[in-house]
């Protein structure tokens, strides 16, 4: 529970391997302590406010083929980023819908056989004609039809692949990476952030994506370059669909063409800074949710230069002058 959120003692508690944004500790090596440690850049700022704002001045049609239980929060949650949320999920249209959408978000959480026909066609069409996707292999690995399907449309290079730390330490061990040992628990994640900091970069330099792990700290990689997000409240854990809308609001920042990856970082940034404006206001995940939506539609630009909380991390690697060099890369972004 947040110092700034008081929530009513009925209210089920966030997940534990989850603590709050305030708290100076989580299972997280990197801590949200070195979010307040470390300072977003102005350079970082102003990019972030100026994807967002991209944003809402281009109202992007963003083409969602996602699981049923969160299709209504995620085309809400697009509405108020300013965008226009269209769920076209049916095969025959999927694939006409995503050339002329400004991009797409491809969620596997619940994969009837409608859907696993419409997906191939919507992303073989969305890199056809050039056309940003986003994939959330949701509770990928232990399920096998998903976990096929996720692998498949690897192969169609998506722009970003989002995910809990288990579901990008899964996708990689599935899809051919290194193998690395993950105790995810259906759609939930049981690994932290950090420790997924090996499989995500992999993943990324093994398919050309981005790639965003949400947690406590978020965690953003193109594989050569790191960023964390401070950003969040853990009471979005406590409403299904606080990661998966995520997905959705990831490919409305994708669909402005900037770098994908500080399209990732500003999406995570705004997304965790409204979750932070509607914890401070509500009485548990209910009014959340709705304050939520109010927060994602009244954030300004002022916000984003007072709250947002993206900063690079070095890369874990033996070649330190790589690492340096994309550390003063990303401050320069
Ligand atoms: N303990 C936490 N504190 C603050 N924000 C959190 C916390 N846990 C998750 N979040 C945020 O919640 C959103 C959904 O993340 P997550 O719960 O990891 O997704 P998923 O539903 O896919 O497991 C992200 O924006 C993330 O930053
Ligand atoms: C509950 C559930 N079951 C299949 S998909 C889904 C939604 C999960 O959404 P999120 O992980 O964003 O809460």
């Amino acid at each position: 529970m947040s110092a700034t959120h008081s929530m009513a003692s009925t209210a089920q508690q966030p997940k534990e391997n989850q603590v709050d944004q305030n708290s100076d500790f989580s299972v997280d090596g990197a801590t949200r302590q070195s979010a307040k440690d470390n300072p977003t850049s102005p350079q970082m700022i102003q990019t972030i406010q100026a994807i967002w704002k991209k944003v809402r001045e281009s109202n992007p049609l963003t083409h969602c083929i996602t699981n049923t239980v969160v299709q209504f929060l995620s085309a809400n949650v697009l509405l108020a980023a300013g965008a226009s949320p269209a769920m076209v999920d049916i095969a025959g249209e999927s694939g006409d819908f995503a050339a002329m959408a400004s991009a797409l978000l491809i969620n596997l959480g619940t994969p009837n056989p409608e859907q696993r026909k419409a997906v191939p066609e919507a992303v073989a069409s969305a890199r056809e004609h050039g056309k940003p996707w986003v994939l959330d292999p949701v509770g990928v690995g232990a399920l096998r039809i998903r976990t096929e399907l996720a692998v498949r449309i690897l192969d169609y290079q998506p722009t970003i692949i989002r995910g809990n730390a288990s579901e990008i330490i899964t996708l990689n061990n599935v899809s051919g990476g290194t193998p690395t040992a993950s105790s995810g628990k259906g759609v939930d994640a049981g690994d932290s952030v950090d420790s997924a900091i090996p499989a995500a970069q992999e993943l990324a330099k093994r398919t050309g994506a981005v790639v965003a792990v949400s947690g406590p700290l978020d965690l953003i990689t193109d594989g050569s370059r790191i960023l964390r997000c401070g950003n969040g409240d853990a009471l979005l854990t406590l409403v299904t669909g606080g990661g998966c809308s995520l997905g959705a609001y990831l490919a409305a920042f994708a669909s402005t063409g900037e770098d994908p990856l500080l399209c990732a970082a500003a999406a995570h940034a705004c997304y965790g800074i409204a979750a932070q404006h509607a914890a401070a206001i509500a009485k548990g995940p209910g009014t959340f949710a709705a304050y939520f939506l109010d927060a994602l539609t009244s954030i300004n630009e002022g916000d984003i230069a007072a709250e947002a909380r993206i900063f690079p991390q070095d890369i874990p690697s033996d070649d330190t002058s790589d690492s340096q060099a994309s550390s003063a890369s990303i401050q320069e972004a």
